[in-house]
């Protein structure tokens, strides 16, 4: 085959897609949250999609990114990561701090870098997997199983947005108790046959989430059930939330913030810890891993560096008799195929991964992924397998272009301040 794969031409366009009420420790969703959509063309013509955050910092990046790529091949894979140690990170961009609206563990460069990086990687993938007639499981070594498990996210969350934000209505109700919850779950296992559950937590007191747990377990017993605060409480709360709640818990994610305090709650319990925030870049393995802080952790290819990183840290789990799965922030299609494509490639992933696709009602592809029994049949068309909407990409970046700013840089502590004035992002240990 003599295809010419140089990339002649990136194509950046930045969307806010819809996104509900949710609520978690930080605040609440915007109402409609930025992602970003990137197309590499191949001098043949052949056109490979990836996605990743769409925040300001990120775009920052991917543009000067963009114009690197162009004349280099598809397949140099392994090339992105020097590239992306070119591309210079604003000083004022990385806080030693959670992110404000993601909750994905402490900002740095290098994050920032490989959340944009991912992207570029999906889109070669997709583009050498069109231009090979392969999908993008095969380019990775090949699936071990034809579906992909996820789990029901659930989450507290209002009605809709606080009067007068401008907003699409969505149809889930309020979960703001148990029985919301309860009512929220049913409807996932109803509309997407999920059988396994996780709990958006660090919203309420702990009292009342150990509440809505128990009362999952009661609804759906035997069922695998997580509980996520995103490091909202203490050690001691963490401790007698895994007590209370030990007979039921699959695994409790991020009880508290930090490997130091995860290695401590871990020393007192025997349920298993996951995470997508104490572990988060290579270079935090060694500590969480000797002190054994995380029994589980949750990559995410947008910020772990692409699928082929993916595989690497699923390596260095199984190596160290650690379990790997998935985590998940607000996506469309293409994260959710990419994310696909990679679990299903990964001997050791054991738990069913996380997603938030139900709650986005919007999407750019010409035909959504659908769950069935909870699972997404892994895709065997080339490349990821999905197909760019023209029209609704153009809507949905017609939506960013009309922003005046304000929505541009997910911030959930800043969409809370609209309903409660006084609202600040709450110190943590919250509980
Ligand atoms: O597992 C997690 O920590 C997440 O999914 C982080 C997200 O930001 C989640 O908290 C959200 O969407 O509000
Ligand atoms: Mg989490």
């Amino acid at each position: 085959m003599h295809s010419d794969l140089t990339i002649t031409d990136v194509r950046l366009t930045p969307v806010l897609v819809a996104d509900p009420p949710l609520l978690n420790t930080q605040g609440v969703h915007q109402p409609y949250t930025p992602r970003l959509i990137v197309e590499l063309v191949t001098a043949d013509g052949v056109t490979g999609v990836g996605e990743t955050y769409g925040d300001t910092k990120y775009l920052e990046l991917a543009r000067p990114f963009a114009e690197r790529l162009k004349g280099r091949r598809v397949g140099d894979l392994n090339g992105l990561f020097s590239l992306a140690d070119e591309v210079a990170v604003d000083a004022s961009r990385v806080r030693d701090a959670v992110d404000v609206g993601g909750l994905r563990g402490v900002q740095s460069a290098d994050k920032l870098r490989l959340s944009v990086l991912s992207a570029f990687e999906v889109a070669c993938l997709d583009a050498l997997g069109k231009a090979l007639g392969l999908p993008v499981h095969v380019l990775l070594g090949g699936r071990v199983r034809d579906t992909v498990e996820y789990s029901a996210y659930l989450f507290y969350k209002w009605a809709g947005h606080p009067e007068g934000v401008a907003a699409e209505p969505d149809d889930w109700g309020a979960a703001l108790d148990p029985a919301g919850v309860v009512e929220q779950a049913r409807k996932f296992t109803e509309r997407y046959g999920f059988t396994s559950f996780k709990l958006k937590g660090g919203v309420f007191p702990p009292d009342e989430e150990i509440a809505a747990v128990r009362a999952l377990a009661q609804a759906f017993p035997g069922h695998p059930l997580r509980l996520d605060p995103n490091g909202a409480w203490s050690v001691e709360t963490s401790v007698k939330v895994a007590e209370e709640l030990g007979d039921v818990l699959e695994y409790l994610e991020d009880p508290a913030l930090g490997t130091a305090a995860m290695a401590e709650v871990a020393a007192r319990t025997r349920v298993p810890l996951a995470t997508n925030m104490c572990v988060t870049t290579f270079a935090e393995i060694k500590e969480a891993f000797t002190r054994d802080a995380v029994q589980v952790v949750l990559s995410d290819h947008h910020y772990w560096g692409g699928l082929r990183n993916t595989q690497h840290l699923a390596a260095v789990c199984r190596t160290f008799g650690v379990g790997v799965s998935m985590h998940s922030n607000t996506h469309l299609g293409v994260s959710l195929a990419a994310m696909t494509h990679v679990a299903s490639t990964v001997p050791n992933l054991h738990h069913a991964c996380d997603s938030h696709y139900p709650w986005q009602a919007e999407d750019v592809l010409t035909e959504r992924l659908t769950f069935q029994g909870g699972t997404v049949a892994v895709p065997d068309a080339p490349g990821l397998g999905v197909h760019l909407d023209r029209d609704r990409l153009a809507a949905l970046h017609r939506r960013w272009l009309d922003d005046d700013g304000s929505l541009r840089d997910r911030d959930d502590a800043a969409a809370m301040r609209v309903a409660d004035p006084g609202w600040q992002t709450p110190p943590t240990p919250r509980w």
